[in-house]
């Protein structure tokens, strides 16, 4: 695997020393002691707030793990199947493309493809420093979000892994390119921002729309199976994972009527993510405006 991965260039260390003292978080779904949430603002309340994802991937044969970026409290998914040794990054933070690069290269995983859920506005991408870095390394994102990528996604499409693969569900409303991916048996659905852990992904700028997400989530996400894990792309109180049957009777937001949702929707005064107005431009080119 070493052999695929290029050479660092000063400018290159550098930028991977800065990224490195940024932020360096991993979580692990297989040995228990998955430790997010615990950002520097984090208080009593938070760390009470915190829950484990699962030992196990319930899937045979699949290689998973959940990691995370403390300064934007975003989730980086890594799959592989574990004969083949291919696998998929999904929502690779920049500032923390070396420890991701690092996991790849110290499981042996021969990494095929970089998804984006969406075109991130809360931090910027790694997709397009680790092409560069990663021969064969392909991007992915949905057609509808704008972006560049070696692959644009559509409903139905399957990104594949060894004998695994996700199948792309198209769930507009947080912005017009959000997908969510969903493994073969449906046992796992990772939906980005559109649907969080008894939340949702704010509908306030980009494409966002209310109602658009509401349809989306109960048609694309609500109709999986109860067990189905969901692995959102960001908790900020250090919940990890919840399942689609649980979101269907507890979230606070999705199991209002639409015109409750909408009202809800429309009063959430969040402040506007710091980063937005470098994230949506770099993430329209893969991250890569000025690497
Ligand atoms: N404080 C953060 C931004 C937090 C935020 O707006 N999160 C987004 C997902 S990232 S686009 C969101 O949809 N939140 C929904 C919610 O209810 O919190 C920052 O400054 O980056
Ligand atoms: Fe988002």
């Amino acid at each position: 695997m070493s052999s695929v991965i290029r050479r660092a260039t000063p400018v290159r260390r550098a930028l991977a020393l800065t990224l490195r003292l940024r932020g360096n978080t991993e979580g692990s779904a297989e040995n228990g002691r998955f430790r997010p949430g615990a950002a520097a603002d984090a208080g009593p309340l938070r760390a009470a707030g915190r829950s484990y994802c699962s030992r196990r991937s319930p899937t045979e044969g699949l290689l998973f793990r959940q990691l995370f970026e403390l300064e934007s409290s975003t989730y980086t998914y890594l799959l592989a199947d574990t004969e083949t040794k291919e696998a998929i990054l999904i929502d690779p933070v920049l500032e923390t493309i070396d420890r991701d690069l690092k996991l790849v290269h110290e499981l042996g995983l021969n990494l095929k493809v970089a998804v984006n859920t969406h075109c991130h506005a809360d931090h910027i991408t790694s997709t397009g420093l680790m092409k560069r870095r990663l021969v064969g390394l392909r991007s992915a994102i949905s057609k509808f979000s704008g972006a560049s990528a070696d692959i644009l996604l559509s409903e139905g499409d399957k990104i594949s892994f060894g004998k695994h693969y996700l199948t792309v569900r198209e769930t507009p409303g947080h912005t017009d390119g959000c997908v969510a991916l969903v493994s073969g048996d449906q046992s796992l659905a990772f939906t980005g921002d559109a649907l969080l852990i008894r939340g949702c992904g704010r509908t306030d700028f980009q494409q966002g729309c209310s109602e658009k997400l509401y349809k989306s989530v109960h048609q694309k996400i609500f109709t999986l199976p109860d067990q189905c894990l969901v692995y959102p792309a960001h908790d900020y109180l250090g919940r990890t994972v919840s399942t689609v049957g649980e979101e269907r009777r507890f979230n606070p937001r999705l199991t209002k009527s639409l015109d409750e949702f909408v009202k809800i929707m429309n009063n959430l005064n969040l402040p506007k993510p710091k980063k937005i107005e470098t994230s949506v431009p770099a993430n329209l080119i893969c991250g890569v405006h000025d690497v």
